[in-house]
């Protein structure tokens, strides 16, 4: 319990992590979030399942030695330094990594936030707040805290010595819940890159504080006799790590080229694709379940989705494209996570269209759009049109309606959980989607059905007649189908 001391102490700098403030609607389930007879459903079925089983999951298998922070969060403090913006930009950082830490299945016990210019040297908040954080800690009984940043190793090392409890930061709790998350052999693959690269600079400290478990200074251990052999053992590590590395990158770039030649092979069919992109829980998965019947995993977590799935979709007008589904953004996205993504990525930026998903619930959906906007261009895919989607429509107040719409004057309004603005945004994918280049005039034998329905699939039918010879196609098609046409050009009709 906190005291009310203590509380007095930090009231400068406190941000109480105030669920109800939070937009995260978790009392009433969706009709997806139920389980029903979907894969989606299935998997989140697993997923609650084998909920939290000590954060097995970031454990090195193969270099046993190392003291890798095995992630078991289960009662934590958040803390924050606040060095920009207002007041509420900083309580909405800390209530995102609120939210991060249940997903990851921990229970938030306290949060605080310090302002100061920059954050602490030495040891993130500076040395008084720490030793206020020690003592709520202990009286709360809480067994890790998290930092809401990206830390040096020193600052980790340095935090924890006087807190006397485990210290993670935000990049290691994202890294913690993608490992939780990751289903497929290239998904697995890619979280354990991200966190070997996150590893590799932070295997001195850690030796460090092996050999303060060993029996440390105070107990007579450490100093020059333990100094020696922890170093070569953080060198043997950092060589295991290394080849690890090299080993999972290969690997992963095997998995990349089978997928880019599935998408080239789709290319030359010429299907356009979609993407939907946006920031974590913002409802893509909910979208792309309600534009095909996917069925995907909807989940009330943040990076619900971490595998790209595509699914076949048809304009109004009947031609095929293909939808992607793939992983949530998030301000501050560990970079790690973002190279280690790249080739799942590429799928975004490789589209033909853009849905760019935003949450209009979110307390700061501009924020948000800035956010997937900083990762687009990291991914290079800044040049793949784009159309802004607003969801959760239903849960928007008519004046944050109103006030959204002037910001994004070209944006299309839906919620993927009413299925209202759904049918809108299928003709504005329709326009949107490229059109097939080749103009075609052709009278087609009734024996190659096939060619008609072909036109009909993929390209656009403008005019169709059913004369004596065959059928009479005015058509919209692409250079390959065109070809295929050629035998058959329609007789110019006589005048
Ligand atoms: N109120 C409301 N909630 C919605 C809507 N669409 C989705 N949700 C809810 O938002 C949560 C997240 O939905 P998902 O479709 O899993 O979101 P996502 O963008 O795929 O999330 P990640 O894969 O985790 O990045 C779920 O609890 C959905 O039920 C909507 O239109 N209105
Ligand atoms: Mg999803």
């Amino acid at each position: 319990m906190t005291t009310p001391q203590n509380r007095a102490i930090l009231e400068d700098a406190e941000v109480r992590a105030d669920k109800a403030a939070r937009s995260r609607d978790t009392t009433t389930p969706t009709q997806w979030d139920l389980p029903g007879e979907t894969p989606g459903s299935y998997a989140l079925e697993e997923r609650s399942a084998l909920r939290r089983v000590g954060g097995l999951s970031t454990e090195l298998a193969d270099v046993t030695e190392v003291e890798y922070r095995q992630l078991r969060l289960e009662r934590v403090v958040l803390v924050g330094v606040w060095t920009e913006g207002t007041a509420v930009d900083a309580q909405r950082s800390l209530a995102e990594l609120a939210a991060l830490a249940e997903t990851a299945g921990s229970e938030v016990l306290e949060a605080f936030v310090q302002r100061r210019d920059k954050p602490d040297a030495a040891t993130y908040v500076g040395s008084g707040k720490a030793n206020e954080i020690r003592d709520i800690v202990a009286a709360t009984g809480a067994d890790t805290v998290i930092c809401d940043g990206e830390l040096t190793p020193g600052q980790l090392n340095q935090l924890e010595k006087v807190l006397k409890v485990k210290v993670v930061d935000r990049t290691a709790l994202i890294l913690d819940i993608f490992a939780q998350h990751a289903t497929s052999r290239e998904g697995k693959a890619q979280v354990e890159l991200a966190q070997m690269q996150y590893m590799l600079p932070r295997l001195r400290g850690w030796g460090e504080s092996l050999s303060r478990q060993a029996g440390g200074r105070v107990a007579g251990g450490g100093g020059i006799g333990t100094r020696g052999p922890g170093e070569t053992k953080i060198e043997t590590d950092r060589r295991r790590i290394r080849s690890r590395v090299s080993k999972l990158r290969r690997e992963i770039a095997g998995m990349a080229t089978a997928r880019t030649t599935q998408r080239n092979s789709r290319d030359r069919n010429a299907t356009p694709s979609v993407a939907i992109a946006g920031y974590t829980n913002a409802g893509k998965s909910s979208l792309l379940n309600q534009l095909t019947d996917a069925g995907v995993l909807v989940q009330d977590a943040l990076f619900a989705t971490l595998d790209p799935t595509v699914r076949r979709a048809e304009t109004v007008d009947g031609r095929e494209y293909t939808l992607t589904d793939t992983v949530g953004f998030v301000r501050h996205l560990p970079h790690q996570l973002v190279d280690a993504f790249r080739s799942t990525l590429e799928e975004v930026a490789a589209s033909d269209l853009l849905l760019h998903i935003v949450d209009g619930s979110d307390p700061d959906p501009l924020g948000q759009i800035n956010a997937v906007h900083v990762v687009l261009n990291d991914i290079d895919a800044s040049s793949v049109p784009e159309l802004i989607v607003v969801n959760k429509v239903d849960a928007m107040s008519e004046e944050d309606v109103l006030l959204l719409r002037q910001a994004l004057p070209g944006a299309v309004w839906i919620s993927a959980r009413t299925g209202e603005g759904i049918e809108a945004l299928r003709d504005v994918i329709a326009a949107r989607l490229p059109h097939p280049a080749v103009h075609v005039e052709v009278l087609v034998p009734y024996d190659r059905g096939d060619l008609v329905a072909r036109v009909h699939r993929d390209g656009e039918v403008l005019e169709e007649t059913h004369e004596p010879e065959g059928t009479r196609l005015v058509a919209q098609v692409d250079a390959g189908l065109a070809s295929l046409l050629e035998p058959f050009p329609a007789p110019v009709p006589e005048s």
